[in-house]
């Protein structure tokens, strides 16, 4: 885990993920060597896959020790590595927003 940010002020979740979504697009054509979400979506699928599931796992964890703000910091780990994954796997914020509203229409 990395430095945990202790204080942090609300935000808005569309501008941020669309925003975040962009500059990860951006990073297809950088170089790895400078970029961590370069790497990412440039190295091995499994490097990628692996990274997602132990995200997801340290968000268990923080949840289990009912620590705040330790799982808002592990959730951040984990949306930006899904976002890295999506954009990877070619499937755009749209697609998934008119998935999620498709389910409650
Ligand atoms: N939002 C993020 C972001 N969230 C998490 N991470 C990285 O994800 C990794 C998380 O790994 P771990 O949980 O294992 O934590 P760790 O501290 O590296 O390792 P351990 O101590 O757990 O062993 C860290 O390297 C973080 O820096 C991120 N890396 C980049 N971004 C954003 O992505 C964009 C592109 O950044 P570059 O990757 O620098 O091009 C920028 O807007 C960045 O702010």
């Amino acid at each position: 885990m990395g430095v945990r940010t202790e204080h942090v002020q609300d935000g808005n979740i569309g501008e941020t993920l669309t925003g975040l979504a962009a500059v990860i697009h951006e990073r297809r054509g950088a170089t790895p060597d400078t970029s961590y979400t370069a790497k990412l979506l440039q190295g091995e699928a499994d490097s990628l896959l692996k990274k997602l599931a132990e995200e997801a796992s340290e968000v268990i964890m923080a949840c289990k020790d009912n620590d705040h703000d330790h799982i808002r910091y592990e959730a951040g780990d984990l949306i930006y590595h899904l976002l890295v994954t999506l954009e990877r796997y070619g499937v755009t914020l749209d697609e998934l927003a008119g998935e999620l509203d498709a389910r409650h229409r």
